[in-house]
């Protein structure tokens, strides 16, 4: 079980990046892998404070989680002579960041700009191989580091998709347990019993997340960290991925113009939790309540790219069994379950 030594959240929190590196008794250059937006918004006040601390340090610019952008990351480490790596930005920098960092022997420090995600803390990188998603095993963070203040200026919409990703883990633990039971799978309780927990919080207090306030920010930083840390005591996403997630990442490959990970995760789990025989309304009521997407015309997708992603989503990691099974569905089962949901109308 792999955990990250320090963890940081609050306002401000950006001035100790170069502080805790030395408090981690870090030596040598940095290489910090942003993208082009969170560069400006994070990225070069984490340079700063690393200068601060007599930390060199080089940026990489990324966009995309692919595993040419890892190379990209793992070359340029060699290249500038890095001894350690950041990532700061969205999910997408920090899986890139995270898993170049595992490859190379190096420590890792993630600086998340925003409440997206649940990979902040996680010993998971999910990156595009072969034009599909695929799940790696990574070392966790050696640090994470969460300026609040930056996460609360950034749109109100990362958050509520970080919601989504959450909220996903009530369908992702339900075919956790299907495949215990049909696959004969390992499953943890302790990870299922932190994932389930952190998913609560969400539910529950999903009146209380609203735009432009501190508490909400820091409640869904909270459920973040916890999610990443049920991922890392089951050394897998299982606790935090499941039907709803396969779903998500098939939107991604076949939408013209996905929308972010965290919502499409929580369609996703209207859907799943609709075929678990569950409380989909629920959900439905509390991303709502979020401000998260519910249906397709939310999403900016149309519904036939939804359809096919239900009808194929079982390809996407086709060794984690899930309730979608491990053929495609009939076309009219797929349109059933979008129309009974009202995803799509
Ligand atoms: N490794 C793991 O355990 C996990 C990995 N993921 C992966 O993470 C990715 C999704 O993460 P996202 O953050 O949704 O995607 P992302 O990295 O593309 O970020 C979404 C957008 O938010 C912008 N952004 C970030 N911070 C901002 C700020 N402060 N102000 C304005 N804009 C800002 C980014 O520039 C980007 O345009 C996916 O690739 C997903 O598979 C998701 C969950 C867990
Ligand atoms: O997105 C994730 C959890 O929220 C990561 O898991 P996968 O890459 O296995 O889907
Ligand atoms: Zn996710």
């Amino acid at each position: 079980m792999q955990l990250p030594r320090n963890v940081i959240a609050g306002p401000g929190a950006l001035e100790s990046v170069g502080p805790i590196c030395r408090s981690m008794r870090l030596k040598g250059r940095a290489l910090i892998v942003t993208g082009r937006n969170t560069k400006g918004i994070a990225g070069d006040a984490v340079a700063e404070s690393l200068s601060k601390n007599g930390y060199d340090a080089d940026f990489l610019i990324v966009e995309s989680a692919t595993m040419e952008n890892v190379e990209k990351a793992k070359r340029a480490a060699r290249d500038t002579n890095a001894e350690f790596l950041l990532g700061v930005g969205g999910g997408k920098a920090i899986d890139i960041a995270k898993l170049a960092s595992s490859q190379l022997d190096m420590y890792f420090i993630s600086v998340p700009t925003a409440a997206s995600h649940d990979g902040i803390a996680s010993s998971r990188a999910s990156i595009i191989q072969g034009g599909k998603s695929v799940s790696n095993q990574a070392e966790a963070p050696l640090c994470v580091i969460a300026d609040t203040g930056i996460i609360m200026k950034s749109p109100y919409r990362l958050l509520a998709a970080g919601c989504g990703d959450i909220i996903s883990n009530y369908t992702a633990v339900l075919d956790w347990r299907l495949a215990a039971r049909l696959r004969n799978v390992y499953i943890s309780e302790y990870s299922v019993a932190l994932s389930e927990m952190t998913a609560r919080m969400v539910l529950d207090y999903a009146h209380d997340i609203k735009p432009g306030l501190e508490e909400s920010v820091r409640l869904v930083v909270k459920a973040l960290i916890s999610s990443s840390v049920a991922m890392s005591i089951a050394g897998s996403s299982a606790p935090a991925s499941g039907s709803e997630h396969k779903f998500a990442h098939m939107l991604d490959q076949i939408a013209p113009k996905p929308a972010l990970h965290g919502e499409q995760c929580g369609v996703g789990t209207i859907m799943m939790m609709y075929l678990h025989g569950g409380d989909w309304q629920r959900i439905r009521d509390a991303l709502k309540t979020i401000g998260a997407p519910t249906t397709a015309k939310d999403l900016g997708i149309e519904d036939k790219y939804i359809v096919e992603a239900l009808i194929k989503a079982h390809t996407i990691r086709p060794e984690r069994y899930t309730i979608l099974g491990d053929k495609d569905l009939p076309h009219e089962a797929a349109v059933n379950i979008a129309r009974t949901t009202k995803v799509i109308e």
